[in-house]
């Protein structure tokens, strides 16, 4: 079964006008995962789909649907799968990929039987981001071995965390889709200061391993008027391209940050120091 919502793109100059539910209506997704069952959002932000897949006691289908006017959900899209639970199987065209946690696989254009399955047991949990496609790349699967690691920040920050590149170009050929894995270490709690944007393209994050109990203040909004949404472990927020995408934990926590747009130049950001913020 696959459920899907859908989100409009929102102008900046209307953002700051929006209270907290107008804020979480717009930019916080609705659960990600749901047992037996795959979510879907469709936003307009480079029209980027993003969602989940939890099988549980069965094995569950992509399937097109109404926004997509497509025969299949890839004939002109890419997918990329980042599963964040125990043990699971992606089955694209028959081929059988196994994806243990912080395990990627990238999905191209034109495949048509995707089936999402848990194994060994254990409860597998596949996020999912999908982009429009006009070029057909091979599927190819991202494990943790294959990742390009880049360690960020300074205990003295508490920013300090471990970025696993998985679905870049540097690894595997997309045509617009970028995404990874960033690991706060222990008695860390902010990601992404100093901030950024880049106009050139759209974001979302979805938080993960975050402790029971505590929270995570993900800050969104042009750098000079800034607002903030509380996330709980699981939830998934949009970035428009004109906005910061940084948080701050009442506890360590990892995040997966996908994105589309213009370009696939990971490093294109427009940095924006800690005290320029307001
Ligand atoms: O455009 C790139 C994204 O915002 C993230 O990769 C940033 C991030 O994971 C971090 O600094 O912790
Ligand atoms: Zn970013």
């Amino acid at each position: 079964m696959t459920k899907v919502d859908f989100r409009y793109a929102t102008h900046p100059i209307d953002a700051r006008k929006y209270g907290t539910d107008e804020l979480r209506d717009h930019f916080l997704l609705n659960p990600i995962f749901k047992e037996n069952e795959i979510r879907l959002t469709y936003t307009m932000y480079d029209r980027y789909i993003v969602g989940g897949a939890m099988p549980v006691d069965k094995s569950l289908k992509l399937e097109t649907f109404d926004h997509l006017k497509a025969n299949y959900f890839l004939e002109r899209r890419e997918l990329g799968i980042i599963n964040v639970g125990g043990k699971g199987v992606v089955t694209v065209d028959g081929n059988v990929y196994e994806l243990s946690k912080k395990e990627a696989l990238y999905v191209g254009k034109e495949c048509k039987d995707i089936v999402f399955e848990s194994t060994d047991g254990e409860q597998a949990l596949f996020y999912i981001n999908s982009a429009p496609a006009h070029h057909k790349y091979p599927t190819q699967k991202v494990g943790r071995e294959d990742a390009e690691i880049i360690e960020l920040g300074d205990q003295k920050y508490a920013n300090k965390r471990i970025l696993n590149k998985l679905i870049v170009n540097s690894i595997v050929k997309t045509c617009q889709l970028q995404m990874g894995v960033t690991e706060l270490q222990e008695g860390n709690v902010w990601n992404t200061m100093p901030s950024h944007t880049h106009t050139r393209r759209m974001e979302a994050y979805f938080y993960f391993d975050l402790e029971e109990g505590q929270t995570v203040c993900h800050f969104l909004g042009e750098p000079q008027h800034t607002r903030h949404i509380f996330m709980e472990n699981h939830q998934a927020v949009l970035s428009p391209e004109w906005s910061i995408h940084s948080g701050s934990g009442t506890a360590n926590y990892s995040f997966i940050w996908g994105m589309a747009g213009e370009n696939l130049d990971y490093g294109d950001m427009d940095g924006v120091a800690p005290n320029e913020l307001k």
